[in-house]
């Protein structure tokens, strides 16, 4: 394991089944401190939801994560994974390549177009490789985008609410599709989200972020397939929704 520290402090975790493992982590702003004293482990190929207000440091501590923030000048301990991948909510993909140039772009081996069209398949898009970005909806952007991240074969899959832009259908099939990608290449799995619902159909454990800290770990202790209506999801649910500071009606 290798360590992307910006300017913190790294470790190598003791145990080879740790992914991730952040202590007291400490990412300020000037005087604000987004976060302030965050410790987090994510076992190799476990699935983690994180909620959290806006503003509460989501995206900042999964730029710290993916080594994107290279100004961090905090106190604490973070390690990761030497494989990395991102997923934005925006696909972020290269308007001048076409969809299978942007899922080999930086691959190297002789194999690399082949297990480019492979992923490709994977989610859903065969057939479309020789496309360009603006031709595809916004959904099938993020397959492309899914599909330049799994093909790397990451230990570590971050994903910044990969499906906050969708509309309630396409974000369904994503669900299906992102849990069909997990249960076959097993990545540990750090998920950004809005959405409670998305959390609980997704993760094995949900994580609240708040006050720069931690402030609840839940395990998602419920059967497949995961759907609202049974007290058990919704005793989760409302505990998720307290913790976030959302009224829950009651009765
Ligand atoms: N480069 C920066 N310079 C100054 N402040 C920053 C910077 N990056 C983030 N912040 C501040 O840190 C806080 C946390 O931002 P962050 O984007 O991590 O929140 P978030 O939980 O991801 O929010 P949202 O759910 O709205 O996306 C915000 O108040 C933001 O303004």
């Amino acid at each position: 394991m290798a360590a992307h520290t910006g300017g913190l402090t790294a470790t190598v975790p003791e145990t080879g089944t740790a992914a991730v493992r952040i202590s007291g982590l400490v990412r300020a702003f000037g005087e604000r401190r987004v976060l302030d004293g965050l410790d987090l482990s994510l076992r190799a190929g476990e699935f983690v939801a994180m909620l959290g207000r806006s503003g509460s440091g989501k995206s900042t501590l999964l730029r710290a994560l993916a080594g994107l923030d290279h100004d961090a000048g905090g106190e604490g301990e973070l390690s990761a994974p030497d494989h990395v991948s991102v997923v934005f909510q925006d696909a972020r993909l290269l308007p001048w390549k076409r969809v299978l140039a942007n899922v080999t772009l930086g691959l190297s081996g002789a194999d690399a177009q082949e297990r480019a069209r492979t992923a490709l398949a994977e989610v859903g898009l065969a057939g479309r490789e020789d496309a360009w970005p603006v031709e595809l909806s916004g959904g099938e952007q993020q397959r492309v985008s899914l599909a330049r991240s799994l093909v790397r074969e990451p230990q570590l899959l971050l994903a910044d609410e990969p499906f906050g832009a969708l509309d309630a259908l396409t974000r369904a099939r994503m669900h299906t599709l992102l849990a069909r990608l997990y249960e076959r290449h097993r990545p540990a799995v750090l998920l950004v989200t809005h959405d409670v619902d998305e959390a609980i159909a997704l993760a094995d454990r949900v994580v609240v972020l708040d006050g720069g800290h931690i402030a609840a770990d839940l395990p998602v202790d419920l059967a497949a397939p995961r759907r609202p209506g049974t007290p058990e999801y919704a005793v989760l649910r409302e505990r998720l929704l307290v913790r976030l500071g959302v009224e829950v009606p009651s009765g």
